[in-house]
């Protein structure tokens, strides 16, 4: 019934890594070793000046990015063991302080959440929407007034009152019952296959209906490349990436610079075509009627144009946050709850008593059976804390000089923010490499909600994610509606292991499932 997680979880070679290993030009290695030797003086005056925080040995030039392996949040968690939950690794010419932990973590990002706000100066953040994304952005004032503006939108199209939340339910539940559908179809003739793409599709629907008042096909052609680069984009912004670290690697041919240019050309790409969306919502913008989230955002920002700081441009990277943001992240959880569904058929097997008893046959399950599943809330709890699919947070940099476990951090430091190590805190969580739902329940079977408090995946304080209620709102009806209607079962050609891609999320590597329909609604009851 349990999974051990030590072990199990493997990664596919990162890109840059793998291109690494290639062979350069003589010429260039010798600019390698000038500039190696250049680092290694710098380091050595700056070893004698700096009062630095522990942390391993770092090479001159490259620091310690080579040691952070394919699976940099499993290398910070073993690091911290050696040096404490507070240390410093250089990548490249950066010094990065590394955060893991649950106290150390929530000491940081809630009591001092304004020192722990920033950004760092990346060069890759610069390509983002025209340097105008209010993710990518530093700590300021109009960061502050970009991100209520993305908050207060969110809101009034998913929670703001019943009216909303009702439209908001019907669209998830109009993209779960074509999910349902299309996977059946799928599994048609007893054919096992990933449901990666579809699970993408359903959940990238359910925010461009929110954001352009529509949605796209499975098949369509024009989204399939747009879901593509959502995906490329993650696998290039996630902590541990070489092109920001090592702005020299710029100067000269070689794989991390083909990876930077092809990461420039893709926000290009995807931010034009968020741009043609939002003008085709400016030619037809009609004060009175707010369509969608891009005609709400056009009337606060380009309506204000002038008054506030805010452009126009800032508009559509609003828009672009929200898309880009929404995406991958709510399709990943949904792989991966399918894999451990179909992983673990006596937890599926519980899971359908539970959504059974509390929906019954005549009906989809609906948000209100929200408090009576709570063992379906529990293995969605447990599928994030356990995969921990945002393994470390969108880089911060502090934004003053502030002190965290008596160390002392400078203003401008880049801090890596390990969640998975909160997830895996033994302090918090008891054999925290098994999984199992159940330990979020108590005695009687009901969902404590500390525990739940405990997961990290949404990040905390200043730069927690926005999205985080629609997210698992989303999540938990359209898992709930597979559920309902579909049992789960792995390919029995495959062993079903946890590997998985690195990037900004961790995603399942390609795994096989069937999905066979549980039996018509029946409308009579
Ligand atoms: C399961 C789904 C999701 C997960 C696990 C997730 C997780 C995260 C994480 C870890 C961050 C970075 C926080 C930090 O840097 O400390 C973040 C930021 C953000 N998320 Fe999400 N997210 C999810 C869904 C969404 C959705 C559906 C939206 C929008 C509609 C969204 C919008 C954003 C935005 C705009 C930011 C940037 C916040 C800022 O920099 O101030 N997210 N999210």
């Amino acid at each position: 019934m349990m999974t051990h997680l030590n072990g199990e979880f493997g990664v596919k070679t990162s890109s840059i890594v793998r291109e690494w290993s290639g062979q350069v030009h003589p010429a260039l290695v010798a600019s390698f070793v000038f500039l190696f030797c250049l680092e290694a003086c710098l380091w050595v005056r700056n070893f004698q000046l700096k009062r630095r925080l522990p942390g391993p040995f770092a090479w001159p030039l490259v620091g310690n990015a080579f040691q952070l392996g394919q699976m940099p949040h499993i290398a910070f968690t073993k690091l911290a063991k050696k040096y404490g939950n507070v240390y410093q690794i250089r990548l490249g010419c950066s010094d990065v302080v590394v955060l893991n932990g649950d106290k150390v973590i929530r000491q940081a990002l809630i009591q001092h959440s304004t020192e722990f706000a920033g950004r760092p100066n990346f060069a890759s953040f610069q390509f983002v929407a025209e340097g105008k994304s209010m993710t990518f952005t530093n700590y300021s004032r109009q960061w502050r007034m970009h991100r209520k503006i993305a908050q207060t939108t969110i809101r009034a199209f998913s929670s703001a009152n019943s009216q909303t939340k009702k439209a908001f339910e019907q669209q998830i539940v109009g993209e779960a019952t074509e999910l349902v559908e299309i996977l059946l179809k799928l599994s048609a003739q007893e054919k096992y296959f990933d449901p990666a793409h579809e699970l993408t599709v359903a959940a990238a629907n359910v925010i461009c209906a929110l954001c352009f008042g529509k949605r796209y096909g499975h098949d369509d052609v024009e989204f399939r490349e747009i879901l593509h680069k959502v995906h490329q984009f993650g696998q290039t912004v996630g902590a541990g990436s070489l092109v920001d670290v090592m702005p020299w690697l710029q100067t000269f041919p070689n794989p991390v610079r083909s990876i930077f240019k092809k990461f420039k050309c893709l926000n290009e790409e995807f931010f034009a075509f968020i741009k043609n969306k939002v003008e085709e919502h400016r030619q037809s913008f009609d004060p009175q009627v707010t369509r969608d989230m891009s005609d709400a955002i056009i009337g606060v920002i380009d309506m204000a144009e002038g008054d506030m700081e805010l452009t126009r441009t800032h508009t559509e990277a609003t828009v672009a946050d929200m898309i880009g943001a929404g995406m991958d992240t709510v399709s990943t959880a949904l792989h991966w709850l399918i894999l451990l569904l179909a992983k673990h058929p006596e937890i599926q097997t519980k899971l359908h008593k539970v959504v059974d008893s509390a929906v019954g046959r005549n009906r989809l399950p609906s948000l209100e059976d929200r408090t009576h599943m709570a063992y379906v809330e529990a293995f969605i709890y447990e599928t994030m804390r356990f995969t921990s699919f945002v393994p470390v947070t969108i880089p911060h940099s502090t934004t003053s000089d502030v002190t965290v476990n008596d160390l002392y951090i400078p203003k401008d430091t880049v801090v890596f923010i390990n969640q998975w190590s909160v997830n895996h805190d033994p302090v918090i969580w008891k054999d925290p490499h098994t999984f199992n739902p159940s330990r979020f329940l108590d005695d009687n079977g009901v969902l404590d909600k500390d525990l739940t408090n405990n997961v990290m995946i949404f990040s905390a304080g200043k730069r927690r994610c926005i999205g985080d209620q629609i997210a698992k709102v989303e999540i938990f009806l359209i898992f709930a509606i597979l559920l309902h209607q579909c049992t789960f079962e792995k390919c029995p050609d495959e062993d079903f292991s946890l590997n998985c891609t690195y990037g900004l999320v961790l995603k399942p590597l390609g795994y096989k499932i069937r999905a066979r329909f549980r039996g018509e609604l029946d409308k009579s009851q």
